[in-house]
């Protein structure tokens, strides 16, 4: 039973519209380097795409018995036997879908320039390298992409199956009294015969009205969640309750880190140094006390940029794939990225991007201060999780920052200050300590990274510590960022794992970041709840990291009450392709009378970041290279006895604590016991180091 080929009609050629229609055929989809292209069966119907392994010809027709399906392609018998005839498995297993994508989700399809059979689509997750066995067939099934996009299925419902409203309906008699008059009926019993009638239709035609009414209200209904489920979607879910008191001062800290550094894996997977340099950071807790009334007493008289200056060179476009394949069989740990790679902001900056919603920590101070512990348990959950938010969109490499480089942040308009100093390069470890008011943050992180071929795995060492003035403490620890797509497709970062935020004293949280799956439709989920001592679960939180997050008191079962604990800022107008959030594009901004004070250490001096942010690449390059140059010592410099200025070690625990005497020094302009580690460097700066 061959069936013929279908010609791949325009959706016009067919009374306009496709969308009411399926499509199918047969599509070969890249899975992986061990299997390369497979074929597969495509079906797109009602705006959702699905594929499965390959169904048997008698089956192509039978998808739905009045389904109008449109095949595209080579669908010869002959064709299918081959295809089984390779794989061959049992029939049954043919018929499983392996993979569904919704087209709402897909942000773009494109045709691929160099091979006129292939074309992709892009969804936020992931990305489909499909082709096609012709230009024509190509042709055709975006052409189907484009005309099933966007449908509802909901029209079909109301479309379709509508009828005319109850009242319209009616019946009429006329032809029954005729029949009956001729059979010489008289007329009263005539009459009486259509009154029966007309009761009994009119008993019916209140059902009908009640059916209607019914069918109503629950297309209403279907309507009303298909939008909150595209609302939770794109958003996460709606605020009912709590307005967000969003305090003026504000404070936090918290870190993150940088670069990769990379540890052995003895099962035989491949080692991942960082593909740069080496880097970790690291954050670190410290118990020293700071002079408070400097926090948030100035006010800054100028305005904190809005954009990064105009690129000065135009961006030459490099794929990572393009470096990583011209070192095929070299150590990829040693594999150096040029500067297009990178993002101009340092890891040290880039830990105080996780304070960006240092509100949360005020708010918590206060709500314990006047006695709401558990509001102050779920701030710091939700501050926690808040750091994560500006990851997102971002895939460029943050500058390893040079031993001994430090970072000063003075937001006095956010009421907090923040300082972080690269304290360590084998391993690469970031301490930071930021005071706020009512509180303290610190910690130091150190990033272990194992590459995966695809994917990079980065796991944080190291504990934060918030302290409140109050005595209460809160520890925690960060989860593990994967990082996608490395050599094929869109790179993006997911965070996954279990975070357990430990109270001194009456709460203590537990949250699950989720790991995303393939085609997942909901990521970025974080759910958790707060623990009171006894192990009673006193609030549930959930949320998704990018986003929002929300808690319902108790166990969480009656999810519509939630009220919103913190929501992130929406991403700025003038983006890159850095994808810095508003507060990031602040973070290496030299304002006004700023350079004067700043110690020669500090990363807004580092000579390559800055000719990046102004898109000077060529110099940015050179100055990259020459500052690795003397990266590469670092490991001499350390082993020769070198110390970090600001931080001290923590006996064999590989933690450093705050010596404090930063910001008093910045006062005095005393900085001579800073090296000026930008600058030239001869074996002297080595000695004295
Ligand atoms: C392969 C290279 C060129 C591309 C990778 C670049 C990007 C995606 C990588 C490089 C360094 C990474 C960061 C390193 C450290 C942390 C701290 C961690 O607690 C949260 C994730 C975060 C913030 C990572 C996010 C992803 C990141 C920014």
């Amino acid at each position: 039973m061959p069936l013929t080929r279908s010609k791949s009609l325009p959706a016009t050629e067919n009374g306009g519209s496709d969308s009411g229609r399926s499509v199918a055929g047969i599509l070969y989809k890249w899975t992986n380097y061990g299997k390369g292209w497979r074929s597969r069966w495509f079906l797109l119907r009602d705006g959702i795409l699905s594929y499965s392994k390959i169904r048997r010809p008698e089956n192509v027709n039978l998808l739905s018995p009045s389904e109008d399906l449109r095949l595209i392609g080579d669908i010869s018998t002959d064709r299918f036997s081959r295809m089984k005839s390779c794989s061959g498995r049992s029939r049954r297993k043919h018929h499983k879908t392996i993979g569904i994508v919704h087209l709402k989700q897909v942000s773009s399809y494109r045709e691929s320039k160099s091979d006129h059979r292939k074309f992709y689509i892009f969804t936020a997750t992931k990305t489909l390298h499909l082709r096609t066995d012709s230009r024509s067939d190509r042709a055709a099934w975006l052409q189907a992409l484009a005309s099933t996009r966007g449908i509802v299925p909901l029209q079909s419902i109301s479309g379709e199956f509508s009828f005319v409203s109850p009242k319209d309906l009616s019946i009429s008699t006329e032809r029954l009294k005729k029949r009956l008059l001729e059979e010489g009926m008289n007329e009263s019993l005539v009459k009486e015969c259509e009154q029966i009638v007309d009761s009994e239709f009119s008993e019916v035609q209140e059902q009908i009205k009640l059916l209607h009414e019914e069918r109503t209200k629950l297309l209403n209904a279907l309507r009303q969640l298909e939008m909150a489920n595209l609302e939770a979607e794109t958003s996460g879910i709606h605020d009912d309750v709590y307005e967000l008191r969003n305090l003026k001062y504000s404070s936090l800290p918290r870190g993150k880190y940088s670069e990769c550094s990379t540890s052995a894996s003895s099962d035989g997977k491949l080692e991942f140094e960082d593909i740069t340099e080496e880097d970790d950071a690291s954050f670190h807790d410290t118990k020293e006390s700071f002079s408070e009334p400097d926090v948030g007493s100035v006010h800054t008289h100028f305005k904190r940029r809005t954009k990064l200056p105009d690129p000065a060179e135009k961006q030459r476009g490099v794929s990572l794939w393009s470096m990583i394949k011209d070192n095929v069989g070299k150590d990829l740990t040693r594999v150096c990225l040029p500067v297009y790679f990178n993002e101009p902001i340092s890891s040290l900056q880039k830990c105080f991007e996780d304070l960006e919603y240092s509100y949360l920590l005020d708010q918590a101070y206060e709500y314990g201060k006047s006695g709401n512990s558990l509001l102050r348990a779920l701030n710091v959950a939700a501050f926690a999780v808040s750091g994560y938010a500006s990851t997102e969109g971002r895939h460029c490499k943050p500058f390893n920052p040079l031993l001994g480089e430090t970072y000063e942040a003075d937001f006095p308009e956010k009421g907090i200050r923040f300082f972080s100093e690269k304290v360590s390069h084998h391993p690469t470890v970031i301490a930071c300590h930021c005071e706020g008011k009512g509180w303290k943050f610190s910690g130091d992180t150190n990033l272990r990274s194992k590459f995966w071929g695809r994917s990079i795995q980065l796991e944080p060492v190291g504990i934060l510590t918030l302290e409140f003035d109050d005595g209460e403490t809160f520890q925690w620890s960060k989860v593990t960022t994967t990082i996608y797509n490395i050599l094929l497709g869109k790179l993006y970062c997911d965070h996954h794992g279990v975070m357990q935020i430990r109270g001194n004293r009456q709460y203590s949280c537990t949250l699950k970041f989720k790991e995303q799956s393939i085609l997942d439709r909901n990521p970025h989920q974080v759910n958790g709840f707060v623990e009171d001592v006894t192990g009673k679960k006193a609030a549930t939180v959930f949320g998704k990291w990018n986003d929002s997050l929300y808690y319902v008191a108790g166990d969480g079962l009656n999810k519509g009450s939630a009220s919103l604990l913190w929501k992130a800022t929406k991403p700025p107008p003038n983006v890159t392709r850095y994808n810095l959030t508003s507060f990031a594009m602040t973070l290496n901004e030299l304002t006004p009378g700023l350079e004067e004070k700043l110690p020669p250490t500090d990363s807004r001096l580092r000579p390559d970041q800055r000719h990046l942010e102004n898109g000077e690449y060529e110099k940015a390059n050179e100055e990259k290279q020459r500052l690795e140059r003397r990266q590469r010592m670092s490991r001499q410099i350390q082993e020769s006895g070198w110390r970090p200025r600001w931080f001290e070690p923590q006996g064999e625990s590989e933690s450093y604590k705050y010596t404090g005497g930063y910001w008093e020094a910045r006062d005095d302009k005393s900085w001579d016991d800073c090296p000026n580690i930008f600058g030239e460097f001869t074996e002297e700066v080595v000695d004295c180091a």
